[in-house]
């Protein structure tokens, strides 16, 4: 730990309390986080783990330095969803050659989503069909794991498909907090006759000759979902590490399986020291997912008027999110977009003409609140502060601050103050733009382009969208640099 850094407090969802963060090795630093099923485009409920996450690997930077922080998330492109999606969208080519289409224009996507988001890269972003089979430089693979189930008595082959043996694990179920009774009772598992116990989950079933698969000692099939977490986590973390997180939902069955396998096969007594988990993002109380069909994407939000009747910068959704402590639910809302776009608008224009000659890093106050498991709300109140101070005539060393804070949480100094998002407009750019709408309105398309052309020739590019609501055209501007 860098001198005078404070000391980390993180929610522990394995022992249900906030806990002193103290790293395995403080030169390496490690974190595991699961990404997205890549087979469409990710919705804004799926950026609060990337954002979240995102701001926890940045503290730990902070902390440790750069170097020594490992962030892993990976990329799930083999699941029975990305098949469905593959033949229904190229259903003229071979099956693997149209999974391979839909998951690398999906991950491409997601890639830039994430990035307008204002996120790090991850250290490594490994994808699991790499970690199917052994591997020539010898990482954990998901075929060898399973054998070492089967080897070590956790796991056994019944009916085409290798299932992982929950009798065998005496605290199966310590992270959900669900004990083999409970799961004896839910009706939702469903009871295949193979298994020994309903609660047993599939390590590897059997591809049919459309399906995608992989030889194996079991035949030619495909990985169960969990077993790939826990061989990319091993192959890039090691057997124990210190952080794992996702969302709330994927404490069961994922996580819990996860740590199943990776116990059993290393033989420890814990696969992940601290387990984290964001809240819901919600739409009128119900969790925002593709299958309720209640979503929005990260793309239709950055580029369309699909909220709100205007395309929002990737910083106003950032910003949108770490409003509520990543452990609340948050109800996503045209208004809450706005409020935070107009605190970013006030941030930036109080850090303008900060000199940013030197790093000085973030604020203090702001990392301390930070530290508190990641307190971002009380963080805020600290950047209003020097938002205040920075304002004053003699403001100059709190606007550097100001900038090199926002820079620190992932945001831009200045990303708003170059659009027409909230900061006082050029007259006569507001003048030429109704001009231009006027015209449009009086169906003069010639002298809409007019206008159009004339602002284009001093750098200002004109976006329309349409009032969802009531059609009604909306233009903004940017400055193209
Ligand atoms: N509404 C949400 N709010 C917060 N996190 C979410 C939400 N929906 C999904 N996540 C998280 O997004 C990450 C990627 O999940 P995944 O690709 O499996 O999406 P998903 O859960 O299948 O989405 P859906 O439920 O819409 O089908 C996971 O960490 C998951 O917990
Ligand atoms: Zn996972």
């Amino acid at each position: 730990m860098t001198s005078g850094s404070p000391q980390l407090s993180l929610y522990n969802t394995l022992t249900r309390k906030k806990e002193p963060f103290v790293p395995i090795d403080a030169g390496n630093v490690r974190m595991y986080v699961c990404g997205p099923t890549v087979y469409d485009f990710a919705h804004i409920g799926n950026a609060r783990p990337v954002i979240v996450f995102d701001l926890l690997f940045r503290l730990l930077r902070h902390v440790y330095g750069a170097e020594h922080v490992t962030y892993v998330r990976n990329i799930t492109d083999v699941d029975d969803k990305i098949n469905a999606r593959a033949a229904r969208d190229f259903p003229d080519l071979p099956l693997n050659e149209a999974i391979r289409r839909v998951t690398e224009k999906t991950a491409r996507q997601f890639a830039a989503d994430v990035k307008a988001l204002g996120s790090l890269e991850p250290t490594y972003q490994p994808r699991a069909t790499d970690f199917v089979l052994p591997r020539p430089d010898g990482k954990p693979d998901m075929v060898t794991l399973i054998a070492t189930l089967i080897e070590r008595g956790h796991a056994y082959v019944a009916g085409g498909e290798v299932l992982f043996d929950v009798t065998s694990m005496p605290d199966y179920g310590a992270l959900s907090g669900r004990n083999l009774e409970d799961n004896l009772a839910g009706a939702r598992i469903a009871v295949d006759a193979h298994k020994k116990n309903p609660a047993d989950f599939v390590l590897w079933k059997q591809s049919s000759a459309e399906e995608p698969g992989w030889d194996s000692p079991w035949g030619r099939g495909r990985p169960g979902w969990h077993i790939e977490c826990s061989a990319m986590s091993a192959a890039y973390l090691g057997d124990v590490f210190d952080i794992h997180g996702g969302g709330l939902d994927l404490i069961f069955p994922h996580h819990e399986n996860e740590i199943a396998q990776s116990r059993c096969a290393h033989g420890t007594h814990e696969m992940a020291r601290v387990w984290m988990h964001n809240g819901f993002l919600q739409v009128e109380g119900q969790k925002m997912s593709k299958s309720l069909g209640n979503f929005v994407t990260i793309n239709d939000l950055l580029e369309t008027g699909a909220m709100g009747g205007q395309a929002w910068h990737g910083d106003v959704l950032r910003l949108a999110m770490l409003m509520t402590h990543y452990r609340e639910p948050i109800d996503f809302s045209v208004k809450r977009l706005e409020e935070a776009q107009s605190k970013l608008v006030d941030w930036q224009r109080a850090a303008r003409d900060g000199q940013s000659t030197e790093d000085i890093g973030p604020d203090a106050s702001v990392v301390e609140m930070l530290a508190d498991d990641l307190n971002f709300h009380r963080a805020s109140v600290a950047l209003d502060a020097i938002a205040r101070q920075a304002n004053r005539e003699d403001g100059q060393a709190a606007k550097q601050a100001l900038g090199a804070t926002l820079e620190f949480l992932g945001f831009g100094r200045d990303t708003l103050l170059t659009s027409g998002d909230g900061w006082e407009e050029p007259p006569h750019i507001a003048a030429a733009v109704a001009a231009r709408l006027a015209a449009l309105n009086g169906k003069d398309f010639a002298e809409a382009d007019r206008i159009r052309n004339e602002l284009a020739e001093q750098g200002i590019a004109l976006m329309d969208s349409k009032d969802p609501e009531t059609g009604e055209r909306r233009t903004k501007w940017e400055v193209k640099r």
